[in-house]
């Protein structure tokens, strides 16, 4: 495990989280079973189709809004249950949702965010887990923005942002030019 970032945010990553035989076989369940679906996000009055495929899991029937787009939840599956109760013991959170996501190629990407919308409280425990081609998640500070931080996402890795990285912090995956397959990402939030 290695801390990116330590001050009151707090970013840690943990390469092979999973082996990468386990990886390889959840990212094809997942790829299978997923109703993947790409919606329109409204940014600044005009609707560009996202350019990713999403789907949002939540215990509790809770839709997620963000962007101009409500989400409604899908039950957990089996998988998805399983690899959150695993999560729950390295970061002592019980997650109560997942917002799925699956960048198709080097093309598709989520531009720069803070996960902060109100219905995850002040200062969110965010566990992302990453199936498939590597990509680069950089990170910015708020006010200086030549505070920043690149971490490469490998197969099977997980990171956890906690403390106040939403206030302090945007992060983005950005696109790449480079020929790489799908990716797909899981990222784990406790909505209240
Ligand atoms: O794909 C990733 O690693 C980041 C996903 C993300 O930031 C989000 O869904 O809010
Ligand atoms: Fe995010």
């Amino acid at each position: 495990m290695k801390t990116v970032v330590n001050v009151t945010s707090h970013i840690h990553y943990y390469p092979n989280f999973y082996t990468n035989e386990e990886a390889s076989s959840l990212f094809d369940i997942l790829l299978q079973e997923t109703p993947w679906q790409q919606d329109y996000l409204t940014i600044f009055g005009k609707r560009y189709l996202q350019p990713r495929l999403t789907s949002w899991y939540a215990l509790n029937q809770k839709t997620y809004s963000y962007s101009g787009i409500t989400m409604q939840p899908h039950p957990f599956t089996p998988v998805l249950s399983q690899i959150a109760e695993k999560i729950a013991c390295s970061s002592k959170t019980n997650f109560n949702s997942c917002l799925m996501n699956l960048y198709r190629d080097g093309k598709d990407s989520n531009g720069w965010h803070a996960d902060n919308e109100p219905e995850l409280g002040i200062n969110p425990v965010i566990a992302s887990l990453s199936l498939g081609a590597e990509r680069f998640f950089k990170l910015k500070h708020h006010n200086d923005a030549a505070l920043q931080h690149k971490i490469l996402l490998e197969h099977g890795s997980l990171l956890l942002m906690t403390g106040d990285t939403q206030h302090q912090w945007l992060h983005t995956l950005a696109k790449t030019a480079k020929p790489i397959g799908p990716r797909i990402n899981l990222t784990f939030r406790v909505i209240l």
